[in-house]
């Protein structure tokens, strides 16, 4: 049976990460991208649909390398609308600790259907909490992820460091180092799919130095290496962090990285804010690559990733929205828009370019989670694409259609392609009953705040 052949006309301008010129529109067949037409040139073979993309912005599908679904569950919650990162985990952590499966898949539905409607197919989650009853929390996820239809790298978070330990985290937010690697064995043995076109990934993700023991992340890493899946975790986040290594393991965050065997390409951190020159070389030769959390890390007063210096050092960049208790927005359009003016208050106008930000948010951030098949239009890629109207009233009157994205502030996609199936058309989730989702999702938030 020959494979449905869709040419997706007319674009108004293409960003296709890459040099390529795709001014002809792309053909897709079936679930990946079989023919980039320049500009003039016509598919080389009779096509069975025509998607009319006239006045819309063609590019890859974004993709989001750093996220904490079940915190859309306490957004804007007023107790930590105005600390930093430790206190904010502190007030947080006992409520989070009330987490359960259903509600987690509320969150994670809801988290999920943002980044679908701002033009992401692929998203990582960072879920590192289980207390009782959430044994199974990311086989929630799972299920969640195949309903929306998205690329999921789904990583199998872990605390193990509690209070008593000098961690961060109270004691019932912490699982044994037992526990968490094997669960970590059965998701990977149940899930993890391999090779170009995989839907459904999994990662090992110990949380943070303050919050796991030098043993997870050793075995994790060592996990890691004999299975063939990726690693990450949050580093370099605050001074506050920083001051934790230096007392408990009297080790920079870098070395301490080194010193658990994660200085490697197969590592991606969130965040990489406060790192010296050598460090940032050292990254660079590792093959390290950093998540950029912009609006988090405006929100908790973080601090500033270094992007420039860190490329310059050969550091692949990617984008990621965060947990949403401290974005508190899962659109990675809108991540994009606040990388843009952020990273030009330290590196400038001309080299933070659109072009460049539109790049950390899909070829970069796909080389973040080991991926070479999305996060570009090219011959033979999967076809994740996103659309974008450009005749709203914020785009009026603009000139140049892929700088218009960031500069008028694109937030909601047209149309939204994974795999070679529309997941989005006419700016609506094919399938999904929207307010239905709003009102059990905001009675959950609600009981998870209850008697508090
Ligand atoms: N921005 C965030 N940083 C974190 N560190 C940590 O241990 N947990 C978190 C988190 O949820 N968000």
């Amino acid at each position: 049976m020959s494979l449905q052949r869709t040419w997706i006309k007319n674009p108004l301008a293409v960003f296709t990460a890459n040099e390529l010129d795709a001014r002809g529109g792309i053909v897709v067949e079936g679930s990946t991208i079989a023919e980039v037409l320049a500009c003039g040139q016509l598919p080389s073979q009779p096509v069975d649909q025509i998607a009319d993309a006239t006045g819309c912005v063609l590019m890859p599908g974004l993709i989001n390398t750093h996220h904490h679904f079940y915190q859309t569950l306490t957004r804007a919650w007023a107790p930590v609308v105005n600390v930093p990162l430790f206190p904010w985990l502190q007030k947080l952590y006992p409520v989070w600790a009330r987490l359960q499966p259903e509600a987690l898949g509320l969150a994670s539905r809801v988290a999920m259907a943002e980044l679908l409607l701002s033009g992401c197919t692929t998203t990582t989650d960072h879920h590192y909490l289980f207390p009782q009853g959430m044994e199974e929390a990311i086989d929630v996820q799972v299920e969640v992820v195949r309903e929306l239809g998205m690329r999921a790298l789904l990583t199998r978070g872990s605390m193990s460091l509690g209070e008593e330990q000098g961690g961060l985290p109270p004691e019932q937010t912490v699982q044994s180092g037992d526990t968490i690697l094997r669960d970590s064995q059965r998701l990977i043995d149940r899930y993890h799919q391999r090779g170009d076109g995989a839907w459904m990934q999994i990662a090992l993700a110990p949380c943070s130095p303050f919050s796991v023991t030098t043993d997870i992340m050793r075995e994790s890493a060592a996990m890691a290496q004999r299975e063939d899946v990726r690693l990450h975790t949050h580093l370099a986040e605050t001074l506050d962090e920083e001051a934790f290594c230096l007392k408990m393991f009297g080790l920079r965050t870098v070395d301490y990285l080194e010193s658990v065997g994660w200085l490697n390409d197969r590592t991606w951190l969130a965040h990489g804010i406060h790192f010296n020159a050598d460090e940032i070389q050292r990254l660079g030769a590792a093959g390290t690559g950093i998540c950029h959390c912009p609006v988090s890390n405006m929100r908790l007063a973080s601090g500033m990733c270094p992007t420039r210096d860190l490329e310059a050092a050969g550091v692949p960049i990617g984008l990621g929205v965060d947990g949403s208790a401290s974005n508190d927005a899962s659109n990675l359009m809108y991540e994009a828009r606040q990388a843009l003016y952020l990273q030009r208050l330290k590196y400038g106008a001309e080299y933070v370019t659109p072009e460049r930000v539109l790049g950390w948010a899909t070829r970069g951030s796909a080389k973040l989670i080991g991926r070479d098949d999305i996060g570009q239009i090219a011959v033979g890629k999967q076809a994740d694409l996103a659309l974008f109207r450009l005749d709203e009233l914020r785009f009026s009157g603009s000139h140049d259609p892929v700088s218009a994205l960031l500069l008028c502030g694109a937030e909601r996609a047209d149309r939204v392609m994974v795999g070679g199936k529309w997941r989005v058309i006419d700016g609506q989730i094919v399938g999904m009953d929207i307010k239905s989702l709003i009102c059990q999702h905001r009675k959950a938030a609600a009981a998870l705040i209850a008697d508090l």
